[in-house]
């Protein structure tokens, strides 16, 4: 029997001042009936990108160990956070998110989530004085690392199922692949609003009215696939095209066209997925990479989450399958490439209508 079901409610977020509801999907993943759940999942990819993972397989233990250790190591003092070093690409960050000029009200530690030998980044932690090293917390995100990738790659798994996809090369195998450039994010945003007003969402400038920071601006992960958890603090949000669906492939714009915000409700229990750019491509603009942002609540408590991105070796060539190239959007590229492209801009521009085929 198919469990997967459409139980989540969301609150409008401006531009529109009604507030309405909307329900995003749910996927049990324990459903015995795996054609079901592959067309669930496939239809959320093409309706949101993005969607609520529950009985996931993730033991509840391994998330709040790592939100524990975390918690531990985001409480200590600037200086002593700062010893592991700046997030190029594993380490501390503060306010500067990538190295583009973009701030956000969070902190947060970037480490390896390829699952490999010296998964999270053994090396960088080698400089820092032992009774400074965030040891405990470095194996807590091994730990967990491990029982998510396997979720990510299980869900990749699962959209190869549709017909369409039959005999594609398996998605999964590339998260899976030896010297994946998976990466494992955790971050902090500080309680009660944050108290600055530098940050806020364009909505609130323009007179919403609601006076919240902005902890993570709006974008797209670039990678496949991401699977984030959070504790019980709120402030995700996603953007919902009014014509969720349509399925044009174009779904590059950066943010144009009609919809609006809508609010996640937190769940500890629970993952959830975004579909990446990578994703979008590999599916010929089918599935749409979700954009998303993060802004601050009056909640006297943090919120932390823990994002896995999961991406392929850097030379990986990203294309999408003969099945799908009714007419071939993207033009094939490696995640390096992309890697490049991306990183080279800000964290809100987008960066897939790079590499469309010229019509
Ligand atoms: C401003 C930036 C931060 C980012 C790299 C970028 O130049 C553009 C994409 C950003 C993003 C968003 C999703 C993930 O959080 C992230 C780790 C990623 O892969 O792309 C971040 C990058 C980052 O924080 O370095
Ligand atoms: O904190 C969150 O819920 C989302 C964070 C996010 O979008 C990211 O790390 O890329
Ligand atoms: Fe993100």
């Amino acid at each position: 029997m198919v469990v997967a079901s459409h139980t989540q409610e969301c609150l409008n977020q401006p531009p529109s001042e009604k507030a309405t509801t909307l329900q995003l999907p749910v996927i049990d993943l324990s459903c015995a009936d795996r054609s079901a759940t592959s067309r669930l999942i496939v239809e959320a990819c093409e309706k949101y990108g993005f969607f609520k993972v529950v009985n996931h397989g993730v033991p509840f233990d391994a998330i709040t160990r790592l939100e524990e250790e975390s918690l531990r190591f985001f409480s200590r003092t600037g200086p002593e956070k700062q010893r592991v070093g700046a997030p190029n690409p594993f380490g501390y960050g503060f306010k500067n998110i990538g190295f583009n000029g973009d701030l956000g009200e969070v902190e947060y530690l970037m480490m390896d989530g390829s699952g490999g030998s010296s998964s999270p980044d053994d090396e960088t932690l080698e400089c820092i004085p032992p009774d400074h090293r965030p040891d405990n917390l470095r194996s807590a995100a091994r730990a967990y690392v491990e029982v998510v990738r396997g979720v990510a790659c299980e869900i990749l798994d699962l959209i190869t199922l549709t017909e369409e996809l039959l005999g594609a090369p398996s998605l999964g195998g590339m998260i899976r692949a030896e010297g994946n450039d998976s990466v494992l994010r955790i971050n902090f945003y500080p309680a009660n609003g944050g108290g600055s007003a530098d940050v806020r969402p364009a909505a609130s400038r323009a007179g919403g009215g609601d006076d919240v920071g902005l902890g993570f601006g709006e974008h797209t992960d670039p990678q496949v696939l991401t699977v984030l958890t959070s504790n019980d603090v709120g402030g995700l949000q996603v953007w919902v095209r009014q014509e969720a669906g349509d399925g044009d492939g174009d779904g590059d714009g950066g943010g144009s066209g009609r919809g609006w915000w809508t609010a996640v409700p937190p769940d500890p229990t629970a993952l959830w997925v975004n579909v990446g750019d990578l994703l979008q491509a590999i599916t010929n603009g089918r599935f749409e990479s979700v954009r998303h942002r993060v802004v601050l609540t009056t909640s006297s408590k943090p919120r932390m989450s823990v994002a896995f991105f999961g991406a392929p070796p850097l030379d990986t060539l990203i294309s999408s399958p003969n099945q799908l190239h009714h007419q071939p959007v993207y033009r094939p590229f490696t995640w390096s490439e992309y890697k490049t492209a991306t990183y080279s801009r800000k964290l809100g521009d987008s960066r897939l209508h790079l590499f469309r085929r010229c019509e």
